[in-house]
């Protein structure tokens, strides 16, 4: 494929106004995680080259970003959404300048961009997550660049636990709201010094998942037939990587939640703080186990196998998704 060098960006605040850039010493150089591990904290400005070296590579100048979880192709690429694109150009995290790479073993770590359908699209096909060792801010890179690079829209899929009793295996959750556990702990994505040249110290979150899209999501599910599989619910995320107890389930049951995974929340508060909009949408890959009488027991295997088993309606529904989206984008930024 042709790689046309575009001019690179050179943007003083990703939402278009004017800000002070804050001092770079406020900023802590290294942070050490859990594991003694130290974690180099990037500045806008190392984005921005990130960004750059992106737009360098490829002609392709993506309004939406999708993020490929456990469900929709991470593991495997046959099928895959990340397949699905085409004129498809993969550029591996390695390769990327500032990237984290994917330490989960099988997980693709790549950014494959290209075309969903005829509408310009990134997508990552491997995603950070917190259990990997990683702090939420360096799980959560990756969005701020897409914003850099000119994503307006992310669609943010998982794989989750059903905790809602009336999910089945396989079901699609449009993610209505979510609970920040790790938050209500202090461990949110944009703790320290904030860039305002990114957004607001203080950003809102009573609307992070658009609720434009998520009718759009209920009006498509009905026009693709699948309208019995798809549900509308609450997710939250947990640290990982072991699955839940049956006493923390329940907690979470009492408290609202639908579905549970070990992504997606801190991506979306990243996102919206950026004034990105977004669309969330969960795999139901198992039953979470809320009895003590219960034998079974969560899996990872289970969650690969119900993604494959899933995969073609996934692909079907967030190519068409992506479509629709677009519609809505272009009619409010013609
Ligand atoms: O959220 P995604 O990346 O889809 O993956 C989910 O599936 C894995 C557990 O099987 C965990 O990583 C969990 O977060
Ligand atoms: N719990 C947490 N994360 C998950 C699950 C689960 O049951 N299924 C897939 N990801």
């Amino acid at each position: 494929m042709n790689c046309s060098v575009m001019a690179p960006i050179n943007v003083d605040n990703v939402n278009g106004t004017k800000v002070e850039s804050p001092a770079k010493k406020a900023l802590p150089e290294v942070e050490t995680d859990t594991n003694g591990n130290e974690h180099k904290r990037y500045s806008y400005e190392m984005l921005v080259e990130t960004a750059n070296f992106l737009l360098s590579k490829t002609p392709v100048r993506p309004k939406i970003g999708v993020i490929c979880g456990s469900g929709l192709g991470s593991y495997w690429n046959e099928g895959s959404l990340a397949e699905t694109i085409t004129e498809a150009q993969c550029i591996p995290y390695e390769e990327i300048p500032n990237f984290p790479v994917s330490t989960v073993e099988g997980h693709y770590g790549k950014l494959v961009f290209g075309r969903l359908g005829d509408i310009p699209v990134v997508a990552m096909q491997g995603r950070f997550h917190y259990f990997e060792g990683y702090p939420l801010w360096k799980c959560c890179l990756p969005v701020r660049v897409m914003k850099l690079l000119g994503v307006q829209t992310l669609i943010a899929t998982n794989a989750a636990g059903g905790l809602n009793p009336n999910y089945k295996i396989g079901d699609l959750m449009i993610v209505k709201d979510h609970i920040n556990m790790m938050g209500f702990a202090g461990n949110n994505p944009l703790h320290g010094p904030n860039d305002e040249r990114f957004g607001p110290r203080f950003p809102p979150m009573n609307k992070a998942y658009r609720f434009e899209y998520r009718k759009i999501a209920k009006e498509v599910a009905k026009e693709l037939n699948i309208e019995n599989i798809v549900k509308e619910g609450v997710y939250t995320c947990l640290g990982g990587p072991n699955f839940e107890t049956v006493a923390e389930l329940n907690m979470l049951k009492m408290v609202g939640v639908d579905a549970v995974g070990m992504s997606t929340v801190h991506e979306v508060i990243t996102a919206r703080h950026c004034d990105m909009n977004v669309f969330g949408l969960s795999l139901i890959t198992n039953e979470c186990v809320t009895s003590y009488d219960q034998d079974a027991e969560a899996n990872h295997e289970e969650v690969l196998d119900v993604g494959r088993m899933r995969q073609e309606i996934l692909r079907k529904y967030v190519t068409t998704l992506v479509d629709r989206f677009s519609k809505v984008m272009k009619a409010h930024n013609p």
